[in-house]
């Protein structure tokens, strides 16, 4: 198979975890979304505490699925800053 095939037929790959990681990331929108009606206020939106914890729980899982830890670690860093701004976004005025 030449270059340009492999290249092709790994990118469909790519295209179809997408499609099922962004069907992840919605559920867990809807999980975080929920998570949020429940805080006060906006410090305990931010939960730094439960960031540390669910970055050490991602880079030990990681560790076991072969994942480079650093690329999940920033992966979820960005993510979870999204989901911040998200419900900070939704949550009535305080
Ligand atoms: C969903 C929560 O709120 C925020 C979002 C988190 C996440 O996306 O995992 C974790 C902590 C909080 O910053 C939570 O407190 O559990």
């Amino acid at each position: 198979m030449s270059t340009a095939c492999m290249l092709t037929e790994i990118r469909a790959e790519i295209d179809r975890l997408d499609r099922e990681i962004v069907a992840l990331i919605g559920r867990r929108e809807e999980l975080v979304r929920r998570a949020g009606r429940l805080k006060a206020d906006a410090d305990a939106v931010r939960a730094p505490d439960r960031v540390e914890q669910v970055i050490g729980k991602v880079r030990a899982l990681a560790g076991e699925s072969g994942a480079d830890a650093d690329v999940v670690e920033a992966t979820y860093r960005a993510m979870i800053a999204a989901f911040i701004d998200l419900e900070l976004r939704v949550r009535p005025e305080e």
